[in-house]
């Protein structure tokens, strides 16, 4: 139910409130779901895992970690089947740093398993102005919700480590 989407987001946001806050990027917290059972599967924040990591790679580099598998494995041979992934800010398509973005980590995955991406708020026009992650998920055939109500809280995290 809806509902359940919305605890989802509020947990992604206090893992959010974790990250060290930075000038050059956003505070995102993001929850990997099996929606079949509603376990938690993974949980990441922005920064959690060392290098300039993002809250969605740090839920993939964990369960891969869990599953011992090097760079070079596919976690799609991990995942149950119906997948959802929650982060409070959309997955970024673009990174100013270079690294691989997460849209690009979503599609590595593939749509057999990752079936939904619920997303808190898009990304501002502050870093990269035009984040083209929604359509690419989509003509992967993944889903992508936006689901409202927390966007408030969500920038005010995301944005900590900005000059005022
Ligand atoms: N969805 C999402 N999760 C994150 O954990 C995070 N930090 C961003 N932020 C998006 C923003 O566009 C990039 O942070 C800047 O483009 C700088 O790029 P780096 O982060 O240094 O690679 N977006
Ligand atoms: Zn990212």
């Amino acid at each position: 139910p809806a509902g359940d989407h919305t605890a989802y987001l509020r947990y992604a946001l206090s893992l959010a409130q974790k990250s060290p806050p930075k000038p050059s990027n956003y505070r995102v917290g993001a929850v990997m779901v099996n929606a079949a059972t509603n376990e938690v599967l993974s949980t990441g924040y922005t920064l959690e895992l060392p290098g300039n990591t993002h809250a969605e790679q740090c839920c993939f580099e964990k369960l891969a970690q869990k599953h011992s598998m090097g760079d070079g494995g596919n976690l799609d041979a991990v995942l149950p089947d119906k997948v959802a992934l929650y982060t409070t800010m959309e997955p970024c398509s673009f990174r100013l740093s270079g690294n691989l973005p997460c849209v690009d980590r979503i599609l590595k995955i593939g749509a057999a398993k990752i079936r939904t991406v619920y997303v808190g708020v898009y990304e501002p026009e502050k870093f990269v102005s035009d984040n083209s992650g929604r359509q690419k998920l989509q003509d992967a055939g993944i889903s992508y919700v936006h689901i409202p109500g927390l966007e408030e809280e969500i920038l005010e995290v995301a944005t900590a480590g900005h000059e005022k």
